[in-house]
């Protein structure tokens, strides 16, 4: 592939390894993306519309995106932050994945309890931009002088084995779970920031041309998105109790209603958020709603 085969093509930076990944791929998917990956290759056409997909590590997408060089991206908020990026890139859509905690951690079984007591020692990172506005914060906070500032020290991975080797009293690095923290013996004594997967554009397109193209784009990923938060609940419930029912399902704008054969009953069909669901099952078997029943969105547009 030449640079001319790029020509006009509207270019999208993916993650091409890690926790994003994966996801990333869903998304394309489910937005009829097309496109093969050749082994090795990191740029690839789109088959089915003027784009070229770039794989890049999650960390260079700001920076790809802010400059101009590429004109849409995925990456994680964490990330646009720690490379300084977000006056020159704009956050366009939430993806709802890769939502982790970047954390203040120290040992367990340690003296040190919270972040005051850690301010002025060593601190290991990956993120030293945000580790180090934030100890520099906390650092002025407790008036500290020159010489007894917190010490940040930037490591590419594996951050969490740096209290046992003896080289941090705390780190600071993302969690979800909490297994790997655990799993190092250590525990969360603050959160720097709550981050996720996000959408971005560059604030200064270079491209115009393109943005019919960024907002296609940016609508069917918002569908796909979409369908993921959301499922349609279907049930039956007397009429008489359609304004409770109503009250537990309210839907986006206002439930379906359909009339069924036997006059005293309706049958109701309704968006609700999936995290929702299952406590709108309960509230509706108890004011007598019957086969209610639940299903999987593959796309849609709210
Ligand atoms: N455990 C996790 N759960 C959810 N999201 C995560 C998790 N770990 C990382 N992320 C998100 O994914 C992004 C990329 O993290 P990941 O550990 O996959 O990096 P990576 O691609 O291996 O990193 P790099 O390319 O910089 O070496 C993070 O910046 C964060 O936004
Ligand atoms: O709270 P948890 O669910 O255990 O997730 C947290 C871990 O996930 C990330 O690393 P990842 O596993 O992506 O590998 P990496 O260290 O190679 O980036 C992060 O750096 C933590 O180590």
């Amino acid at each position: 592939m030449n640079a001319d085969s790029l020509d006009g093509r509207l270019l999208f930076a993916i993650p091409k390894k890690g926790r994003l990944h994966e996801k990333c791929l869903e998304l394309l998917a489910g937005a009829d993306i097309q496109f093969r990956r050749h082994a090795r290759l990191d740029v690839c056409l789109v088959k089915n519309h003027n784009i070229a997909l770039v794989f890049l590590p999650a960390s260079d997408i700001p920076s790809f995106v802010g400059k101009g060089n590429v004109d849409l991206g995925i990456t994680g908020q964490d990330v646009i932050l720690e490379s300084e990026m977000q006056e020159h890139v704009t956050e366009t859509l939430k993806l709802g994945f890769g939502k982790c905690a970047l954390q203040v951690q120290v040992p367990e079984a340690g003296d040190i309890k919270t972040v005051e007591d850690l301010a002025g020692k060593r601190v290991v990172t990956s993120f030293e931009v945000l580790a180090g506005q934030y100890f520099k914060s906390l650092d002025d906070r407790l008036q500290l002088p020159e010489d007894k500032r917190t010490k940040i020290e930037y490591v590419g991975g594996s951050v969490e084995a740096a209290c046992s080797l003896g080289l941090a009293d705390g780190i600071v690095d993302l969690v979800e779970s909490g297994d790997t923290m655990r799993a190092a013996g250590l525990h969360a004594i603050a959160t720097v920031l709550q981050t996720e997967a996000v959408l971005i554009k560059s604030s200064t397109p270079k491209h115009p041309a393109l943005e019919p193209l960024i907002q296609l784009v940016t609508s069917r990923i918002a569908g796909v998105v979409a369908a993921g938060r959301y499922v349609v609940c279907e049930y039956n419930i007397r009429r008489t109790k359609l304004h409770d029912a109503a009250a537990i399902t309210p839907g986006r704008r206002a439930p379906t209603i359909s009339p069924l054969e036997d006059e005293e009953w309706v049958a109701v069909s309704v968006m609700v958020e999936k995290s929702k669901i299952a406590n709108a099952m309960d509230e509706l078997a108890k004011i007598g709603a019957e086969d209610i029943m639940i299903f999987n969105l593959d796309n849609c547009r709210v």
